[in-house]
């Protein structure tokens, strides 16, 4: 046994998140693409066949109210709340993380006021992001800056309405100062919009904590809420007596079954619904986030740096020295959940690396993707992926 497979073995038997694995369905696969698609918690298909044969099937309409459908969004929020810092309240699940990051945008350029002109938004952002800031600029009549996280403090001024960043970067991997930037936008009178798809429930985010204005994400990640479940939308209690929704569906309106022609916006979270959520998807979720009973955030984060640490050490040990160079940030500070590497035919690469066994994804233009999961990554599968990694590059 070499020296690293011992310390991965050492490691995995003094990890105390280690037992969490077993709440997953997981094969002999080293599955480190949790970042696009977390992996099934394994009482998720029971909990939605009940949905599904019973909820559905024998109570029909009664489950609106008796199965608590009709309040899933916010009872759901309320659970990612701890995850992503936030108290009871602000946070309501549903739509896709576009749909919210449009919902927020727009929501807080409203909030910013008519003398406030202009958007910034980040350059290197998911691209989705992007597209969306540049409808919202159109419609809301302000000019779209896109630049770089590090460029925003010297960009900002009296006449920035708000900026859209995001937290992890999904193709470097790199970590942005949330706490910073969010307070240089609020020195400048703008609001601060973040988008968390790849920090919720990979690290404490701390919202409420720095004052963060509207985030979004998605919890199909690191939440394991399965494929196309909801995302999710905080707006910052102080926010929500004046968030104006651009998308103000019956399911936001004060009172929804009073079918009035005239809309009253519901108060707190709710507000930032817009039609009949998707309930077997936002059950699926609902019932994922079961594996966080007993779960702290922080435990989380430090295995997470434990395990990119660990796999940093052991490609740099594996592999010829030029094959492969990280992109991710050494500096724990800027890294996320995962390590991206610059490797020459990446795609490649990564296929043949899939067909070893080993699952991570390939993002334009040369980078190797790895997601790592804590509650169900091993230090093993770490090992595992470096190792047959640098057997396929020779
Ligand atoms: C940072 C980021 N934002 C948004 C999205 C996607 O949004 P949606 O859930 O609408 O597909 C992703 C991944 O798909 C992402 O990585
Ligand atoms: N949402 C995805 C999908 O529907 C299919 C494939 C991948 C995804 C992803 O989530 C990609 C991901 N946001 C990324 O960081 O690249």
């Amino acid at each position: 046994m070499s020296e690293l497979t011992l310390r991965a073995k050492q490691l995995d038997a003094a990890d105390e998140l280690a037992p969490l694995r077993s709440r997953f369905a997981l094969d002999d696969v080293v599955y480190l693409d949790g970042n696009s698609l977390g992996a099934l918690p394994a009482h998720v298909p029971d909990r939605l066949a009940d949905v599904v044969r019973r909820e559905w099937g024998e109570l029909r309409i009664r489950s609106w109210t008796e199965s608590g459908w009709w309040t899933a969004p916010e009872r759901i929020g309320d659970r990612i709340a701890p995850l992503v810092g936030a108290a009871p309240g602000q946070v309501v699940v549903g739509d896709s993380t576009s749909v919210n990051v449009f919902k927020a945008l727009v929501g807080a350029v409203r909030l910013a006021g008519d003398d406030r002109t202009e958007i910034l938004v980040d350059a290197t952002t998911f691209p989705t992001d992007g597209y969306i800031a540049e409808s919202a600029a159109r419609l809301t009549g302000r000019t779209l800056r896109a630049l770089t996280p590090e460029e925003v403090p010297g960009a900002l001024g009296p006449r920035t309405a708000a900026v859209l960043l995001n937290h992890v970067d999904y193709r470097t991997g790199r970590l942005h100062d949330l706490p910073s930037l969010t307070a240089a936008i609020h020195a400048a009178g703008a609001l601060a919009v973040w988008d968390l798809c790849h920090s919720a429930g990979a690290l404490p985010v701390g919202l409420d904590e720095h004052g963060v204005d509207l985030a979004v994400g998605c919890t199909y990640k690191y939440l394991n809420g399965g494929p196309g479940s909801p995302a999710f939308l905080y707006v910052r209690r102080e926010l929500q007596p004046r968030f104006d929704s651009p998308l103000p569906g019956w399911n936001s309106h004060a009172d929804p079954f009073g079918m009035s022609p005239d809309y009253a916006p519901a108060p707190g979270a709710v507000r930032g619904r817009v039609g009949t959520p998707d309930i077997l998807s936002m059950l699926a979720l609902e019932a994922a986030l079961d594996v966080w009973e007993g779960v702290g955030i922080d435990a989380v984060r430090a295995k997470s740096l434990a395990l990119t640490d660990f796999f940093l050490e052991c490609v740099s040990a594996y592999t010829e020295p030029g094959r492969v160079e990280p992109v991710t940030p050494a500096e724990h500070g800027r890294r996320g959940s995962q390590v991206s590497l610059r490797c020459a035919d990446a795609g490649e690469v990564m296929k043949r690396l899939i067909e070893e066994g080993v699952v991570g994804d390939f993002r334009q233009p040369d980078v190797l993707r790895f997601g790592f999961t804590p509650l169900y990554t091993t230090f093993a599968d770490a090992e595992r992926a470096a190792r047959t990694l640098a057997a396929l590059l020779g």
